[in-house]
């Protein structure tokens, strides 16, 4: 198989399945991390002749994206804040929304000294290291109920080189946090059973429900129960920070007044939707 006969098995297998502009960006991939080649590699020879191993893999990937697998899960990993997350069936494929929620932070924090921080449901880890590559000699700490995700994590932070401290527990039956913190952050999981109709197959069937669903009759649980445990555990000068379901803003607003928080941010993400919240005393 040549590279032109690759590109065109793609798009042809495709094309009944996904947008034009996914499938381009599922070629540039192929391109980079199977075949180690660039578009400019691409476009000066197309005849190159791709060797009998990279094809049987390149089959393998076409056959299962048309299976509506994750590019993520068939590559191994993904990009984020420019770091590689290994990612797997048991964790949340990291969304830019989620980089989006980082830079918020170290834009308030990232000239501060030896922070403590606390993210709950680490899944990737993607969180807790992307803070721990920036910040200056932070204390990070994460918690997920989810063993495998915590294995995942761990690899992850090896990779990437960082110190981090992992935490087995279940954050619903959490009575306290150990320590005061600087930052708490969560990405907890948000969707409702009723949003299904709107989720895309590859989510659907390919991600940990453990990581998305929550109960259509309680979707703030999580918010809620974080919240609590976070009023007595932050710092005078540190803050809470959420990523929410576009959905539930005002719910999770109003929760936090409730609970005691006084100063609440909200923030679109880039296609616009409620998507963070800062809270403060
Ligand atoms: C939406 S995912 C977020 C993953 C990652 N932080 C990110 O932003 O990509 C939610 C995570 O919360 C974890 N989780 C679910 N229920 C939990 C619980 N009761 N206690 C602690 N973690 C929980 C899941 O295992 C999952 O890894």
């Amino acid at each position: 198989m040549t590279l032109l006969s690759f590109k065109q098995k793609l798009y042809a297998t495709l094309e009944s399945h996904y947008p034009t502009s996914e499938i381009d960006s599922f070629f540039k991939i192929i391109l980079e991390d199977v075949l180690n080649l660039s578009k400019i590699d691409f476009a000066l020879e197309p005849n190159k002749i791709v060797s009998d191993d990279k094809n049987t893999k390149i089959d393998q990937i076409i056959s299962r994206l048309a299976e509506h697998q994750p590019i993520q899960h068939l590559i191994g990993f993904t990009e984020f804040m420019d770091l590689k997350i290994m990612v797997n069936e048991h964790v949340l494929i990291p969304r830019p929304e989620t980089e989006e929620l980082i830079r918020w932070i170290l834009n308030d924090y990232s000239t501060a000294p030896n922070l403590d921080v606390l993210d709950i449901g680490t899944g990737s880890g993607c969180i807790p290291i992307a803070l721990s590559k920036s910040l200056n000699d932070a204390n990070i700490n994460t918690i997920d109920i989810s063993t495998k995700a915590i294995e995942t994590a761990k690899k992850n932070a090896e990779i990437n080189k960082v110190n981090i401290n992992f935490i087995h527990q279940d954050i619903l039956t959490t009575n306290q946090f150990p320590q005061q913190y600087d930052v708490i952050v969560s990405n907890p999981p948000y969707v409702r059973n009723l949003e299904k109709a709107e989720m895309q197959k590859n989510v659907l069937e390919f991600e940990p429900h453990l990581a998305l669903f929550v109960e259509d009759n309680d979707p703030v649980i999580f918010y809620k129960k974080i919240a609590e445990l976070a009023i007595s555990a932050i710092k005078p000068k540190g803050a809470l920070y959420y990523e929410i379901n576009q959905y539930l803003g005002k719910e999770t607003i109003e929760l936090l007044k409730q609970i005691g928080f006084k100063n609440i941010e909200l923030k679109k993400d880039m296609f616009g939707n409620d998507r963070m919240i800062k809270a403060t005393f």
